[in-house]
């Protein structure tokens, strides 16, 4: 079967096409996460088997060039030999145990000295409950209830954050989500990303009963958008004027454009910091940390109650330390900063080359390709973007064998696995598949 009627590629998806069916009898939509169903690229998803290094393998046997990386962990790539045999190791002597383990603390020590605004942490098991626990804490801490999110930001599915969300809602264009009570959704706020007067104005009205500001302070589930110059630091002022907390949603930026984060990038300290996907090399994971002062108003020291389970989870651990000590070494975030400009200079010259006046960005390994003239800088250029050229451009790239957001509002993710040749080859893919955009629509 050929998926979009390419000439010389013929490619199999029978297998997942069957997949696929199966599992819409049994799972909603076929998924255990919407943007996986490949619906808002009107293509169906591929079911993978397999993955290793920068490669993932379908069950029809394709290959594909990866920059999803499991949307965001696999910074050091799949089934990195050493994050694998920890792993093992691991599992041979128990898989959860519901009680303190030394691999937590070992963590938390990675964590406070990588991180500028962590002095504790507390792991959870997903980006949603480190920022849903985050919010608690801050509302506890302050004694406030309201909180302002950036529209487009995605800080998971919590109630209070779902509320012009980015990532998935996005995606498939919904303005948010049935069963967020209004009596919760009214206590946030939303505002423009980099737009510091729509914040001030907020705190005009609202200072008082403001517990928190809470963004992606580089964003990724909008696609790549930098901080304007000052932004940040006008967010740390303004919430240190009105006793509010500022809260880093680092889930994705945490350990990639920097071992530091945007923090350490940018040189701006939250309070609190959400962390998530690259701490956990790929087993699920969330973390949330900040000043002690603040931390130490959790249970079981203070009266903001948060608990879970697999909470710490000792695979979870190991595979993170794993992979945050291969971060460790010399010369990585240089390696990854290099690779990942290689590949965006390479699109940028497909773009002139083919005259399409295409936005780029890229902070660090993290990147996007935004189907619009406009520079991107915040929701509302996002929505200046053509969703059917990326579409089409989504299913051509896949066709090349590349493996890629199924969304231009996702950011795409380098690895350390990613070789020259998987470079070249994307560069190649990407101008066959902008070709073909240019030449259908
Ligand atoms: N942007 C989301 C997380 O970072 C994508 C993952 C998902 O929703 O399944």
């Amino acid at each position: 079967m050929i998926i979009d009627g390419g000439e010389d590629k013929i490619m199999s998806f029978s297998k997942s096409k069957e997949l696929f069916a199966d599992a819409k009898e049994v799972i909603p939509g076929g998924v255990n996460s919407p943007v996986r169903a490949f619906s808002a690229v009107d293509a169906e998803p591929v079911f993978i088997e397999e993955a290793k290094g920068s490669k993932l393998y379908d069950a029809d046997g394709n290959e594909y060039i990866d920059y999803v990386g499991s949307w965001g962990p696999m910074i050091v790539g799949h089934g990195h030999p050493q994050v694998v045999e920890t792993v093992q190791q691991e599992a041979a002597k128990g898989t959860s145990f519901g009680t303190p383990t030394k691999l937590e603390t070992e963590m938390a020590e990675l964590v406070v000295d990588a991180v500028p605004s962590i002095e504790k942490v507390r792991m959870v098991n997903s980006g949603t409950e480190a920022t849903m626990s985050a919010l608690r804490l801050a509302r506890g801490y302050t004694g406030k209830d309201k909180i302002i999110k950036l529209t487009g930001c995605y800080h998971g599915h919590g109630d209070s954050l779902l509320i012009d969300a980015g990532s998935g809602v996005t995606t498939l264009g919904i303005p948010g989500s049935p069963g967020v009570p209004e009596s919760i959704a009214q206590e946030t706020i939303a505002a423009p990303y980099n737009d510091l007067e729509a914040i001030e104005e907020i705190f005009v009205e609202y200072g008082d009963n403001i517990a928190a500001v809470i963004l992606e302070p580089v964003t990724g589930n909008m696609g790549v958008i930098e901080p304007k110059e000052g932004y940040l630091e006008g967010l740390r002022e303004i919430t240190d004027e009105y006793e509010s907390l500022l809260v880093f949603d680092e889930v994705m930026t945490g350990f990639r454009v920097a071992y530091g984060g945007v923090q350490e990038r940018y040189g701006v300290t939250p309070d609190l910091t959400c962390l998530g996907k690259i701490i956990g090399g790929g087993l699920p994971v969330g973390a949330y940390g900040g000043k002690e002062e603040i931390m130490d108003h959790i249970a079981p020291d203070g009266p903001v109650y948060q608990a879970g389970t697999l909470s710490g989870n000792p695979l979870a651990m190991a595979a993170g330390i794993e992979t945050l000590k291969l971060l460790q070494e010399p010369g990585v975030y240089e390696e990854l900063e290099e690779k990942s400009a290689k590949l965006t200079a390479g699109f940028k010259d497909n773009l002139n080359d083919l005259d399409l006046p295409y936005c780029q960005s890229r902070v660090g390994a993290m990147f996007s390709l935004f189907f619009t003239d406009q520079k991107v800088v915040d929701y509302s250029t996002v929505q200046t973007c053509d969703t059917e050229a990326f579409s089409l451009y989504f299913r051509k790239m896949l066709e090349e064998g590349v493996y890629l957001g199924c969304s231009q509002f996702e950011a795409g993710f380098m690895s350390l696995a990613h070789t020259d040749k998987d470079i070249e080859k994307t560069i190649e893919a990407n101008y066959n598949a902008l070709k073909a955009v240019k030449e259908n629509l």
